[in-house]
């Protein structure tokens, strides 16, 4: 059901804000949680304007985790840059010590 309580506003004792949280959206179990009374049901009858097209309801789908990017699996790039880290020193040093070797005995 559908109910119109723009006139109602005012008045509704448990005041306007709770009803404006609950517009636009299904509000039976908003309704029904503070357990309002025989004479608060028959009350809002007198605002129903009629009932949902069930066929204007979007369905619920169900949720698809959004596809995660493929990364790169091959990891033997990063490995070659790692021991190229390590070599790349090591071979300036050798270079060095090896042209201070020579020029020594020179
Ligand atoms: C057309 C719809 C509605 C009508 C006619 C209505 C009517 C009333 C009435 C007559 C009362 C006084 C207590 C009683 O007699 O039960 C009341 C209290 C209250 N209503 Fe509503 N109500 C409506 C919708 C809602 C909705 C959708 C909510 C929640 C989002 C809500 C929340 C409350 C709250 C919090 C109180 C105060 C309860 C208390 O202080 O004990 N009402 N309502």
């Amino acid at each position: 059901m559908v109910y119109d309580v723009t006139k109602f506003m005012e008045d509704h004792p448990g005041g306007d804000e709770v009803l404006l949280s609950s517009t636009g959206q299904d509000a039976t179990d908003d309704f029904e949680d503070v357990g309002h009374s025989d004479s608060a049901r028959e009350m809002m009858a007198g605002y129903c304007i009629g009932d949902i097209d069930a066929s204007t309801v979007p369905k619920k789908t169900k949720y698809k985790a959004p596809q995660q990017p493929h990364y790169n699996q091959d990891k033997t790039s990063e490995f070659i840059i790692k021991i190229l880290q390590f070599l790349v020193p090591l071979a300036i040093l050798g270079v060095a010590f090896g042209i201070r070797l020579y020029t020594k005995s020179t």
